[in-house]
Protein backbone atom coordinates (compact mmCIF):
# COMPACT_ATOMS: atom_id res chain seq x y z
CA UNK A 1 0.00 0.00 0.00
CA UNK A 2 2.57 2.52 0.74
CA UNK A 3 4.55 1.76 -2.21
CA UNK A 4 1.03 2.49 -4.34
CA UNK A 5 0.63 5.70 -2.30
CA UNK A 6 4.48 6.87 -3.19
CA UNK A 7 4.49 5.89 -6.32
CA UNK A 8 0.88 8.07 -6.81
CA UNK A 9 2.55 10.96 -5.17
CA UNK A 10 5.35 10.89 -7.67
CA UNK A 11 3.05 10.55 -10.32
CA UNK A 12 -0.22 12.11 -9.74
CA UNK A 13 1.28 16.02 -9.71
CA UNK A 14 3.48 15.29 -12.56
CA UNK A 15 0.78 13.93 -14.61
CA UNK A 16 -1.38 16.69 -13.91
CA UNK A 17 1.21 19.27 -14.60
CA UNK A 18 1.84 17.78 -18.04
CA UNK A 19 -2.21 18.37 -18.96
CA UNK A 20 -1.75 21.59 -18.00
CA UNK A 21 1.84 22.09 -20.21
CA UNK A 22 -0.25 19.77 -23.16
CA UNK A 23 -3.10 22.03 -23.18
CA UNK A 24 -1.06 24.88 -24.00
CA UNK A 25 1.43 23.41 -26.11
CA UNK A 26 0.37 20.06 -28.43
CA UNK A 27 2.33 16.94 -27.53
CA UNK A 28 4.73 15.50 -29.85
CA UNK A 29 5.86 11.81 -29.85
CA UNK A 30 9.41 12.88 -28.12
CA UNK A 31 7.87 14.40 -25.15
CA UNK A 32 5.96 10.64 -24.36
CA UNK A 33 9.25 9.18 -25.06
CA UNK A 34 11.09 11.24 -22.36
CA UNK A 35 8.75 11.28 -19.91
CA UNK A 36 8.67 7.02 -20.43
CA UNK A 37 12.34 7.55 -20.30
CA UNK A 38 12.01 9.82 -16.95
CA UNK A 39 10.57 7.17 -14.90
CA UNK A 40 12.56 4.23 -16.06
CA UNK A 41 15.37 6.31 -14.71
CA UNK A 42 14.22 8.85 -12.14
CA UNK A 43 11.12 6.52 -10.42
CA UNK A 44 13.75 4.62 -9.11
CA UNK A 45 16.23 7.05 -8.14
CA UNK A 46 13.55 9.07 -6.04
CA UNK A 47 12.26 5.96 -4.58
CA UNK A 48 14.41 3.39 -3.55
CA UNK A 49 15.52 5.12 -0.56
CA UNK A 50 12.44 4.31 0.53
CA UNK A 51 12.60 1.13 0.57
CA UNK A 52 14.90 -1.73 1.44
CA UNK A 53 15.07 -3.49 -2.14
CA UNK A 54 16.80 -1.78 -4.46
CA UNK A 55 17.34 -4.39 -6.96
CA UNK A 56 17.02 -3.95 -10.79
CA UNK A 57 13.90 -6.18 -11.22
CA UNK A 58 12.07 -3.81 -8.03
CA UNK A 59 13.08 -1.25 -9.63
CA UNK A 60 11.86 -1.95 -12.85
CA UNK A 61 8.21 -2.18 -11.30
CA UNK A 62 8.21 0.93 -9.55
CA UNK A 63 9.03 2.69 -13.15
CA UNK A 64 6.15 0.98 -14.98
CA UNK A 65 4.04 1.42 -11.60
CA UNK A 66 4.76 5.25 -11.79
CA UNK A 67 4.29 5.49 -15.51
CA UNK A 68 0.78 3.45 -15.47
CA UNK A 69 -0.49 5.59 -12.57
CA UNK A 70 1.02 8.68 -14.60
CA UNK A 71 -0.86 7.71 -17.76
CA UNK A 72 -3.99 6.66 -16.02
CA UNK A 73 -3.85 10.44 -14.32
CA UNK A 74 -3.21 12.43 -17.58
CA UNK A 75 -5.89 10.38 -19.37
CA UNK A 76 -8.44 11.00 -16.46
CA UNK A 77 -7.78 14.31 -16.08
CA UNK A 78 -8.02 14.85 -20.11
CA UNK A 79 -11.36 13.56 -20.37
CA UNK A 80 -13.07 14.98 -17.17
CA UNK A 81 -11.71 18.41 -18.81
CA UNK A 82 -12.83 17.43 -21.99
CA UNK A 83 -16.06 17.03 -20.82
CA UNK A 84 -16.07 19.66 -17.95
CA UNK A 85 -17.98 23.03 -18.18
CA UNK A 86 -14.64 24.89 -18.42
CA UNK A 87 -13.52 23.39 -21.50
CA UNK A 88 -13.84 26.11 -24.07
CA UNK A 89 -16.23 24.14 -27.20
CA UNK A 90 -18.34 22.87 -23.80
CA UNK A 91 -21.23 25.13 -25.47
CA UNK A 92 -21.42 23.08 -28.42
CA UNK A 93 -23.70 20.23 -28.62
CA UNK A 94 -22.09 17.11 -30.05
CA UNK A 95 -21.56 13.17 -29.09
CA UNK A 96 -19.88 12.97 -25.51
CA UNK A 97 -17.01 10.15 -27.07
CA UNK A 98 -16.29 12.51 -30.19
CA UNK A 99 -15.22 15.24 -27.42
CA UNK A 100 -13.39 12.89 -25.57
CA UNK A 101 -11.46 11.54 -27.82
CA UNK A 102 -10.59 12.04 -31.72
CA UNK A 103 -10.35 8.11 -32.12
CA UNK A 104 -14.06 8.42 -32.20
CA UNK A 105 -14.11 9.72 -35.71
CA UNK A 106 -11.14 7.59 -36.64
CA UNK A 107 -13.41 4.42 -36.15
CA UNK A 108 -15.78 6.01 -38.46
CA UNK A 109 -13.48 6.76 -40.93
CA UNK A 110 -11.43 3.16 -40.55
CA UNK A 111 -14.10 0.80 -40.07
CA UNK A 112 -17.69 2.41 -41.26
CA UNK A 113 -16.31 4.56 -44.33
CA UNK A 114 -18.95 6.70 -43.27
CA UNK A 115 -17.74 9.67 -42.25
CA UNK A 116 -19.90 12.36 -44.56
CA UNK A 117 -22.90 10.36 -43.15
CA UNK A 118 -22.28 10.70 -39.54
CA UNK A 119 -21.40 14.00 -40.19
CA UNK A 120 -24.63 14.77 -41.83
CA UNK A 121 -26.97 12.66 -39.09
CA UNK A 122 -24.86 14.49 -36.18
CA UNK A 123 -26.39 17.70 -37.88
CA UNK A 124 -29.90 16.38 -37.95
CA UNK A 125 -29.51 15.93 -34.63
CA UNK A 126 -27.59 18.78 -33.17
CA UNK A 127 -28.00 21.61 -35.63
CA UNK A 128 -25.41 23.90 -37.77
CA UNK A 129 -22.71 23.58 -35.17
CA UNK A 130 -21.41 20.56 -33.76
CA UNK A 131 -18.39 19.54 -31.63
CA UNK A 132 -16.96 16.38 -33.28
CA UNK A 133 -13.80 16.11 -31.55
CA UNK A 134 -12.17 17.43 -28.07
CA UNK A 135 -11.38 20.82 -30.10
CA UNK A 136 -12.96 20.38 -33.21
CA UNK A 137 -16.41 22.00 -34.82
CA UNK A 138 -18.22 20.89 -38.04
CA UNK A 139 -20.29 23.60 -39.19
CA UNK A 140 -22.70 23.08 -41.78
CA UNK A 141 -23.99 26.57 -43.07
CA UNK A 142 -23.13 28.33 -45.95
CA UNK A 143 -22.92 30.76 -43.78
CA UNK A 144 -19.75 29.57 -42.65
CA UNK A 145 -18.12 29.44 -45.99
CA UNK A 146 -16.38 33.05 -45.87
CA UNK A 147 -15.48 33.01 -42.52
CA UNK A 148 -13.65 30.14 -42.49
CA UNK A 149 -12.34 29.50 -46.00
CA UNK A 150 -11.38 33.19 -46.70
CA UNK A 151 -9.64 33.94 -43.13
CA UNK A 152 -8.50 30.93 -41.60
CA UNK A 153 -5.29 28.88 -41.92
CA UNK A 154 -4.57 25.72 -42.52
CA UNK A 155 -4.90 23.48 -39.48
CA UNK A 156 -2.57 20.80 -37.85
CA UNK A 157 -5.00 17.87 -39.99
CA UNK A 158 -2.62 18.74 -42.68
CA UNK A 159 0.73 18.04 -40.67
CA UNK A 160 -0.51 14.93 -40.08
CA UNK A 161 0.44 13.71 -43.73
CA UNK A 162 3.86 11.65 -43.38
CA UNK A 163 6.29 12.74 -45.83
CA UNK A 164 9.70 14.38 -45.43
CA UNK A 165 8.52 17.56 -47.42
CA UNK A 166 5.60 19.48 -47.69
CA UNK A 167 3.66 20.31 -51.08
CA UNK A 168 1.53 22.96 -51.31
CA UNK A 169 -1.75 22.27 -49.94
CA UNK A 170 -0.06 20.94 -46.66
CA UNK A 171 1.79 24.01 -46.21
CA UNK A 172 -0.01 25.43 -42.63
CA UNK A 173 1.85 29.09 -43.12
CA UNK A 174 0.47 31.69 -45.11
CA UNK A 175 3.00 33.28 -46.30
CA UNK A 176 4.99 30.36 -47.64
CA UNK A 177 1.40 29.01 -48.99
CA UNK A 178 1.52 32.30 -51.14
CA UNK A 179 4.65 31.91 -52.21
CA UNK A 180 4.80 28.57 -53.65
CA UNK A 181 1.10 28.89 -54.71
CA UNK A 182 1.97 31.68 -57.11
CA UNK A 183 4.03 28.92 -59.78
CA UNK A 184 0.86 26.93 -59.52
CA UNK A 185 -1.86 29.70 -60.43
CA UNK A 186 0.51 30.38 -63.57
CA UNK A 187 0.91 26.83 -64.76
CA UNK A 188 -3.13 26.31 -64.54
CA UNK A 189 -4.29 29.61 -65.37
CA UNK A 190 -6.94 30.11 -68.14
CA UNK A 191 -4.70 31.29 -70.80
CA UNK A 192 -3.12 27.49 -70.59
CA UNK A 193 -6.39 25.91 -71.43
CA UNK A 194 -6.22 25.40 -75.60
CA UNK A 195 -3.00 23.27 -74.82
CA UNK A 196 -4.71 21.42 -72.61
CA UNK A 197 -7.40 20.91 -75.03
CA UNK A 198 -5.26 19.38 -77.35
CA UNK A 199 -3.70 17.24 -75.10
CA UNK A 200 -6.79 16.41 -73.90
CA UNK A 201 -8.31 14.98 -77.15
CA UNK A 202 -5.74 13.19 -78.39
CA UNK A 203 -5.70 11.06 -75.44
CA UNK A 204 -9.53 10.60 -75.47
CA UNK A 205 -9.58 9.82 -78.98
CA UNK A 206 -7.33 6.75 -78.03
CA UNK A 207 -9.66 6.03 -75.14
CA UNK A 208 -12.61 5.88 -77.84
CA UNK A 209 -10.27 3.91 -80.50
CA UNK A 210 -9.78 1.22 -77.46
CA UNK A 211 -14.06 1.23 -76.70
CA UNK A 212 -14.76 1.11 -80.66
CA UNK A 213 -12.50 -1.75 -80.56
CA UNK A 214 -15.33 -4.05 -79.15
CA UNK A 215 -14.08 -3.58 -75.43
CA UNK A 216 -17.14 -1.41 -74.51
CA UNK A 217 -20.25 -3.07 -75.83
CA UNK A 218 -19.65 -5.68 -72.59
CA UNK A 219 -19.51 -4.31 -69.64
CA UNK A 220 -16.60 -2.06 -68.56
CA UNK A 221 -15.25 -0.69 -65.47
CA UNK A 222 -16.08 3.04 -66.34
CA UNK A 223 -14.31 4.13 -63.05
CA UNK A 224 -11.09 1.98 -63.51
CA UNK A 225 -10.94 3.48 -67.36
CA UNK A 226 -11.30 7.16 -66.69
CA UNK A 227 -8.68 6.48 -63.77
CA UNK A 228 -6.21 5.07 -66.62
CA UNK A 229 -7.12 8.30 -69.20
CA UNK A 230 -6.47 10.37 -66.19
CA UNK A 231 -3.40 9.10 -65.42
CA UNK A 232 -2.65 9.63 -69.55
CA UNK A 233 -3.83 12.73 -69.96
CA UNK A 234 -1.88 14.27 -66.56
CA UNK A 235 1.07 12.74 -67.37
CA UNK A 236 0.94 14.66 -70.73
CA UNK A 237 -0.22 17.95 -69.12
CA UNK A 238 1.94 17.79 -66.26
CA UNK A 239 5.41 15.63 -67.58
CA UNK A 240 5.21 15.99 -71.34
CA UNK A 241 3.99 12.53 -71.29
CA UNK A 242 5.42 9.25 -69.65
CA UNK A 243 2.19 7.29 -68.86
CA UNK A 244 0.67 4.58 -71.12
CA UNK A 245 -1.34 3.19 -68.88
CA UNK A 246 -4.25 2.94 -71.11
CA UNK A 247 -2.57 0.82 -73.81
CA UNK A 248 -1.03 -1.40 -71.19
CA UNK A 249 -5.09 -1.41 -70.21
CA UNK A 250 -4.14 -1.47 -66.40
CA UNK A 251 -1.95 1.13 -63.70
CA UNK A 252 1.47 -0.66 -64.41
CA UNK A 253 3.35 0.60 -61.76
CA UNK A 254 0.69 0.81 -58.72
CA UNK A 255 0.05 4.90 -59.05
CA UNK A 256 -3.68 4.34 -58.11
CA UNK A 257 -3.23 1.79 -55.65
CA UNK A 258 -0.57 4.22 -53.67
CA UNK A 259 -2.99 6.78 -53.99
CA UNK A 260 -6.16 5.06 -52.03
CA UNK A 261 -3.74 3.52 -49.18
CA UNK A 262 -2.04 7.45 -49.21
CA UNK A 263 -5.48 8.93 -48.94
CA UNK A 264 -6.75 6.81 -46.61
CA UNK A 265 -3.60 7.20 -44.32
CA UNK A 266 -3.60 10.70 -44.64
CA UNK A 267 -7.64 10.92 -43.32
CA UNK A 268 -6.60 8.91 -40.30
CA UNK A 269 -3.44 10.25 -39.42
CA UNK A 270 -4.49 13.67 -40.19
CA UNK A 271 -7.00 13.65 -36.83
CA UNK A 272 -3.91 12.54 -34.72
CA UNK A 273 -0.81 14.94 -36.53
CA UNK A 274 1.75 13.98 -33.96
CA UNK A 275 1.64 10.52 -35.96
CA UNK A 276 3.51 11.53 -38.81
CA UNK A 277 6.52 11.66 -36.47
CA UNK A 278 6.03 8.22 -35.31
CA UNK A 279 5.05 7.18 -38.81
CA UNK A 280 8.66 8.58 -40.00
CA UNK A 281 10.53 6.37 -38.07
CA UNK A 282 9.66 3.14 -39.13
CA UNK A 283 12.12 1.61 -41.29
CA UNK A 284 9.63 0.34 -44.42
CA UNK A 285 8.64 3.54 -46.73
CA UNK A 286 4.87 4.56 -46.72
CA UNK A 287 3.16 4.82 -49.43
CA UNK A 288 3.44 8.85 -49.51
CA UNK A 289 6.80 8.48 -49.67
CA UNK A 290 6.79 5.54 -52.51
CA UNK A 291 4.59 7.99 -54.31
CA UNK A 292 7.43 10.69 -54.17
CA UNK A 293 9.52 8.30 -55.40
CA UNK A 294 7.83 7.80 -58.42
CA UNK A 295 7.40 10.98 -59.11
CA UNK A 296 10.62 11.81 -58.64
CA UNK A 297 11.07 9.41 -61.56
CA UNK A 298 9.26 11.32 -63.73
CA UNK A 299 10.57 14.57 -62.95
CA UNK A 300 14.12 12.62 -64.01
CA UNK A 301 12.20 11.86 -67.12
CA UNK A 302 10.84 15.11 -67.85
CA UNK A 303 13.76 16.35 -67.62
CA UNK A 304 15.24 14.46 -69.97
CA UNK A 305 12.71 15.09 -72.51
CA UNK A 306 12.97 18.79 -71.47
CA UNK A 307 16.98 18.90 -72.74
CA UNK A 308 16.52 16.62 -75.31
CA UNK A 309 13.61 18.39 -77.19
CA UNK A 310 13.29 21.82 -75.17
CA UNK A 311 9.90 21.32 -73.95
CA UNK A 312 9.28 23.89 -70.90
CA UNK A 313 5.80 24.23 -71.01
CA UNK A 314 4.08 21.12 -69.03
CA UNK A 315 2.61 22.38 -65.47
CA UNK A 316 5.94 20.66 -63.85
CA UNK A 317 8.50 22.93 -65.80
CA UNK A 318 6.22 25.74 -64.98
CA UNK A 319 6.29 25.30 -61.62
CA UNK A 320 10.48 24.30 -61.13
CA UNK A 321 11.87 27.21 -63.33
CA UNK A 322 9.75 29.74 -62.06
CA UNK A 323 12.49 30.52 -59.62
CA UNK A 324 14.11 32.39 -62.82
CA UNK A 325 11.27 34.33 -62.77
CA UNK A 326 11.32 35.72 -59.13
CA UNK A 327 9.47 32.87 -58.04
CA UNK A 328 9.88 30.32 -55.18
CA UNK A 329 13.33 27.63 -55.82
CA UNK A 330 12.04 24.33 -54.79
CA UNK A 331 14.43 22.10 -53.39
CA UNK A 332 14.28 18.20 -54.81
CA UNK A 333 12.30 16.79 -51.89
CA UNK A 334 9.90 19.83 -52.60
CA UNK A 335 9.56 19.12 -56.29
CA UNK A 336 9.15 15.38 -55.80
CA UNK A 337 5.91 16.51 -53.50
CA UNK A 338 4.56 18.66 -55.57
CA UNK A 339 4.91 16.54 -58.73
CA UNK A 340 3.27 14.15 -56.48
CA UNK A 341 0.84 16.43 -55.25
CA UNK A 342 0.16 17.03 -59.29
CA UNK A 343 -1.27 13.71 -59.96
CA UNK A 344 -2.68 12.72 -56.24
CA UNK A 345 -5.03 16.27 -56.42
CA UNK A 346 -5.73 15.57 -60.35
CA UNK A 347 -6.51 12.04 -60.83
CA UNK A 348 -8.89 10.47 -58.75
CA UNK A 349 -11.00 13.77 -58.10
CA UNK A 350 -11.81 14.43 -62.12
CA UNK A 351 -12.22 10.53 -62.37
CA UNK A 352 -14.74 10.29 -59.41
CA UNK A 353 -16.61 13.48 -61.34
CA UNK A 354 -17.24 11.69 -64.23
CA UNK A 355 -17.95 8.22 -62.98
CA UNK A 356 -20.76 10.30 -61.13
CA UNK A 357 -22.37 11.72 -64.31
CA UNK A 358 -22.13 8.26 -66.43
CA UNK A 359 -23.80 6.68 -63.23
CA UNK A 360 -26.55 8.78 -63.61
CA UNK A 361 -26.89 8.88 -67.53
CA UNK A 362 -27.05 5.47 -67.41
CA UNK A 363 -30.14 5.38 -64.98
CA UNK A 364 -31.69 8.42 -66.59
CA UNK A 365 -32.28 7.89 -70.26
CA UNK A 366 -34.24 11.12 -70.64
CA UNK A 367 -30.91 13.35 -68.63
CA UNK A 368 -29.11 11.26 -71.52
CA UNK A 369 -31.01 11.76 -74.39
CA UNK A 370 -31.00 15.89 -73.62
CA UNK A 371 -27.22 15.66 -73.30
CA UNK A 372 -27.03 13.68 -76.66
CA UNK A 373 -29.47 16.34 -77.96
CA UNK A 374 -27.56 19.18 -77.36
CA UNK A 375 -24.27 18.47 -78.25
CA UNK A 376 -25.84 16.66 -81.74
CA UNK A 377 -27.67 20.55 -82.08
CA UNK A 378 -24.11 22.06 -80.67
CA UNK A 379 -20.86 20.11 -82.14
CA UNK A 380 -22.76 18.13 -84.98
CA UNK A 381 -21.13 15.46 -86.32
CA UNK A 382 -18.15 16.96 -88.51
CA UNK A 383 -16.41 18.00 -85.09
CA UNK A 384 -13.33 15.88 -83.85
CA UNK A 385 -11.92 17.91 -81.69
CA UNK A 386 -13.51 20.06 -79.01
CA UNK A 387 -12.16 23.31 -77.78
CA UNK A 388 -12.53 25.56 -75.02
CA UNK A 389 -14.98 27.89 -77.08
CA UNK A 390 -17.50 24.76 -77.66
CA UNK A 391 -17.59 23.36 -74.42
CA UNK A 392 -18.64 26.97 -73.23
CA UNK A 393 -21.84 26.86 -75.23
CA UNK A 394 -22.93 23.47 -73.53
CA UNK A 395 -24.71 24.65 -70.82
CA UNK A 396 -26.79 21.31 -70.35
CA UNK A 397 -23.70 19.27 -69.81
CA UNK A 398 -22.37 22.24 -67.92
CA UNK A 399 -25.50 21.52 -65.43
CA UNK A 400 -24.79 17.78 -65.61
CA UNK A 401 -21.30 18.49 -64.32
CA UNK A 402 -22.80 20.63 -61.39
CA UNK A 403 -24.61 18.25 -60.68
CA UNK A 404 -22.66 15.56 -60.35
CA UNK A 405 -20.01 17.65 -58.25
CA UNK A 406 -22.59 18.66 -55.85
CA UNK A 407 -24.67 14.92 -55.04
CA UNK A 408 -20.95 13.09 -54.74
CA UNK A 409 -18.01 16.03 -54.58
CA UNK A 410 -14.93 13.92 -55.35
CA UNK A 411 -13.21 15.91 -52.14
CA UNK A 412 -16.30 15.11 -49.85
CA UNK A 413 -14.79 16.11 -46.28
CA UNK A 414 -14.74 19.57 -45.81
CA UNK A 415 -11.33 20.86 -45.60
CA UNK A 416 -10.30 22.10 -41.81
CA UNK A 417 -8.95 25.36 -41.12
CA UNK A 418 -8.21 26.73 -37.60
CA UNK A 419 -8.81 29.94 -35.46
CA UNK A 420 -5.40 29.94 -34.95
CA UNK A 421 -3.96 32.06 -31.59
CA UNK A 422 -7.09 35.01 -31.15
CA UNK A 423 -10.02 32.52 -32.48
CA UNK A 424 -12.39 33.66 -34.67
CA UNK A 425 -15.68 35.06 -35.34
CA UNK A 426 -18.08 32.74 -37.15
CA UNK A 427 -21.91 32.99 -37.21
CA UNK A 428 -22.07 36.18 -34.91
CA UNK A 429 -19.78 33.83 -32.26
CA UNK A 430 -16.38 34.00 -30.94
CA UNK A 431 -15.33 30.69 -31.37
CA UNK A 432 -11.81 29.57 -29.25
CA UNK A 433 -8.29 29.59 -30.19
CA UNK A 434 -7.11 26.53 -31.71
CA UNK A 435 -10.30 25.29 -32.68
CA UNK A 436 -10.54 23.34 -36.02
CA UNK A 437 -13.41 24.26 -37.56
CA UNK A 438 -15.17 22.70 -40.97
CA UNK A 439 -17.90 22.80 -43.33
CA UNK A 440 -18.33 19.53 -44.45
CA UNK A 441 -18.60 19.98 -47.93
CA UNK A 442 -21.08 16.22 -48.54
CA UNK A 443 -23.66 17.47 -45.75
CA UNK A 444 -23.68 21.13 -47.41
CA UNK A 445 -24.47 20.09 -50.81
CA UNK A 446 -26.98 17.41 -49.46
CA UNK A 447 -28.96 19.83 -47.44
CA UNK A 448 -32.72 20.32 -48.07
CA UNK A 449 -32.55 23.81 -47.13
CA UNK A 450 -30.05 24.21 -49.97
CA UNK A 451 -31.00 22.04 -52.51
CA UNK A 452 -34.22 20.70 -53.57
CA UNK A 453 -34.23 17.24 -53.39
CA UNK A 454 -31.24 16.99 -52.40
CA UNK A 455 -30.38 12.89 -52.97
CA UNK A 456 -31.90 13.15 -56.78
CA UNK A 457 -29.60 14.00 -60.04
CA UNK A 458 -31.51 17.08 -61.64
CA UNK A 459 -29.46 18.73 -63.49
CA UNK A 460 -31.80 21.32 -64.73
CA UNK A 461 -31.58 22.87 -61.28
CA UNK A 462 -28.34 24.46 -62.49
CA UNK A 463 -29.91 25.98 -66.19
CA UNK A 464 -30.20 29.51 -66.48
CA UNK A 465 -33.89 30.55 -65.47
CA UNK A 466 -34.48 27.10 -63.53
CA UNK A 467 -37.04 27.79 -60.40
CA UNK A 468 -36.02 24.82 -59.09
CA UNK A 469 -35.54 26.08 -55.56
CA UNK A 470 -33.80 25.75 -52.85
CA UNK A 471 -30.93 26.28 -54.89
CA UNK A 472 -28.46 27.95 -52.72
CA UNK A 473 -25.07 28.36 -54.69
CA UNK A 474 -23.31 29.45 -52.04
CA UNK A 475 -23.44 26.08 -50.26
CA UNK A 476 -21.78 24.68 -53.41
CA UNK A 477 -18.04 24.21 -52.49
CA UNK A 478 -16.40 21.40 -54.29
CA UNK A 479 -13.55 23.27 -54.77
CA UNK A 480 -14.09 24.75 -51.85
CA UNK A 481 -13.01 28.46 -51.24
CA UNK A 482 -10.75 31.45 -50.65
CA UNK A 483 -6.84 31.30 -50.67
CA UNK A 484 -6.02 27.47 -50.97
CA UNK A 485 -9.01 26.42 -53.21
CA UNK A 486 -8.48 24.10 -55.97
CA UNK A 487 -5.91 25.99 -58.28
CA UNK A 488 -6.71 23.24 -60.96
CA UNK A 489 -10.50 24.16 -61.02
CA UNK A 490 -10.94 25.18 -64.45
CA UNK A 491 -7.90 22.53 -65.66
CA UNK A 492 -10.78 19.71 -63.99
CA UNK A 493 -14.05 21.25 -65.44
CA UNK A 494 -12.27 21.53 -68.98
CA UNK A 495 -11.11 17.63 -68.84
CA UNK A 496 -14.74 16.52 -67.05
CA UNK A 497 -16.30 18.28 -69.79
CA UNK A 498 -14.02 17.19 -72.50
CA UNK A 499 -14.31 13.47 -71.70
CA UNK A 500 -18.06 13.53 -70.95
CA UNK A 501 -18.85 15.16 -74.48
CA UNK A 502 -16.83 12.77 -76.55
CA UNK A 503 -18.20 9.56 -74.80
CA UNK A 504 -21.75 10.40 -74.82
CA UNK A 505 -21.41 11.79 -78.67
CA UNK A 506 -20.22 8.75 -79.63
CA UNK A 507 -21.96 6.18 -77.22
CA UNK A 508 -25.10 5.01 -75.65
CA UNK A 509 -24.61 4.33 -72.12
CA UNK A 510 -26.82 2.13 -69.95
CA UNK A 511 -26.35 -0.32 -67.14
CA UNK A 512 -25.33 -4.09 -67.92
CA UNK A 513 -28.26 -6.78 -66.88
CA UNK A 514 -28.02 -7.20 -62.89
CA UNK A 515 -26.01 -4.67 -62.41
CA UNK A 516 -27.47 -2.65 -59.35
CA UNK A 517 -27.06 1.09 -58.95
CA UNK A 518 -28.81 0.94 -55.03
CA UNK A 519 -26.04 -1.36 -54.05
CA UNK A 520 -23.16 0.83 -56.34
CA UNK A 521 -24.62 3.61 -54.46
CA UNK A 522 -24.56 1.78 -51.02
CA UNK A 523 -20.63 0.99 -51.60
CA UNK A 524 -19.60 4.17 -51.50
CA UNK A 525 -16.89 4.73 -48.35
CA UNK A 526 -14.99 8.26 -47.75
CA UNK A 527 -11.59 8.18 -47.25
CA UNK A 528 -10.00 11.32 -47.98
CA UNK A 529 -11.25 10.53 -51.62
CA UNK A 530 -14.11 8.13 -52.71
CA UNK A 531 -14.04 3.98 -52.74
CA UNK A 532 -16.88 2.17 -54.30
CA UNK A 533 -17.65 -0.81 -55.94
CA UNK A 534 -16.24 -0.75 -60.27
CA UNK A 535 -19.40 0.93 -62.07
CA UNK A 536 -20.13 -1.44 -64.77
CA UNK A 537 -22.02 0.28 -67.79
CA UNK A 538 -22.46 -1.03 -71.71
CA UNK A 539 -21.04 1.78 -74.07
CA UNK A 540 -22.76 1.10 -77.92
CA UNK A 541 -21.58 2.75 -80.59
CA UNK A 542 -24.24 5.25 -81.98
CA UNK A 543 -25.13 6.99 -85.15
CA UNK A 544 -23.96 10.96 -85.28
C1 LIG B 1 -13.12 17.58 -59.94
C2 LIG B 1 -11.85 17.72 -59.70
C3 LIG B 1 -11.29 18.39 -58.48
C4 LIG B 1 -11.88 18.67 -57.28
C5 LIG B 1 -13.31 18.40 -56.84
C6 LIG B 1 -10.88 19.33 -56.45
C7 LIG B 1 -11.12 19.78 -55.17
C8 LIG B 1 -10.19 20.44 -54.40
C9 LIG B 1 -10.41 20.92 -53.06
C10 LIG B 1 -11.71 20.77 -52.28
C11 LIG B 1 -9.28 21.51 -52.64
C12 LIG B 1 -9.02 22.16 -51.28
C13 LIG B 1 -8.38 21.13 -50.41
C14 LIG B 1 -7.98 21.61 -49.06
O1 LIG B 1 -7.91 22.80 -48.77
O2 LIG B 1 -7.72 20.72 -48.25
C15 LIG B 1 -8.31 21.39 -53.70
C16 LIG B 1 -7.03 21.88 -53.64
C17 LIG B 1 -6.10 21.68 -54.64
N1 LIG B 1 -6.31 21.12 -55.87
FE1 LIG B 1 -8.03 20.37 -56.57
N2 LIG B 1 -9.71 19.41 -57.17
C18 LIG B 1 -9.92 18.87 -58.41
C19 LIG B 1 -9.02 18.79 -59.44
C20 LIG B 1 -7.74 19.29 -59.41
C21 LIG B 1 -6.81 19.29 -60.51
C22 LIG B 1 -7.12 18.81 -61.92
C23 LIG B 1 -5.62 19.80 -60.04
C24 LIG B 1 -4.30 20.06 -60.74
C25 LIG B 1 -3.95 19.74 -61.90
C26 LIG B 1 -5.83 20.15 -58.66
C27 LIG B 1 -4.88 20.69 -57.83
C28 LIG B 1 -5.12 21.12 -56.55
C29 LIG B 1 -4.09 21.71 -55.72
C30 LIG B 1 -2.63 21.90 -56.09
C31 LIG B 1 -4.70 22.07 -54.51
C32 LIG B 1 -4.07 22.76 -53.32
C33 LIG B 1 -4.28 24.25 -53.50
C34 LIG B 1 -3.61 25.10 -52.46
O3 LIG B 1 -3.23 24.60 -51.42
O4 LIG B 1 -3.45 26.29 -52.71
N3 LIG B 1 -7.12 19.83 -58.31
N4 LIG B 1 -8.89 20.74 -54.76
Amino acid sequence: MHFIISSAALSVPFALSSHYVFNRHEPRPLHFILIALGFVFLAPIVLNPLYQDTSIPYSLIQSFVCLSIYLTTLSSSMIAYRLSPWHPLSQYPGPKLAAITKWWMIYFILFRGGRHRILQELHSKYGDSVRVGPNELSINTAAAVNPIYLNLHRASYYRGVPTSSDTLITITDRKEHTQRRRAWNKSLSRTEMPKFALMANTRIEQLLGIFSGGVASKAVDLHQWMSLLLMDMIGDMAFSGGFETMKAGKDIDGWMHMLDIGAAIVAVLGQIPWSREIAALLPQKGPIETFHSFANKKIEESTTRQLTYGIKSDILSVILNDHHDGGYRLSDDEAAADASLLIASSLETTSQAITTIFRHLAADKIVLARLQAELDEVVGAEVDELDYATLEKLQYLDACVQESLRIIPPAPAGPPRTTGEKGAIILERYVPPNTTVYVPTWALQRDADNFRDPEAFIPERWLPGSTISPHNTDAFIPFSAGFGACVGKQLALQNIKLVVAHIVRRFSVEFPNGFSAIRFDDSYKERSLWVHDPLLVKLTPREI
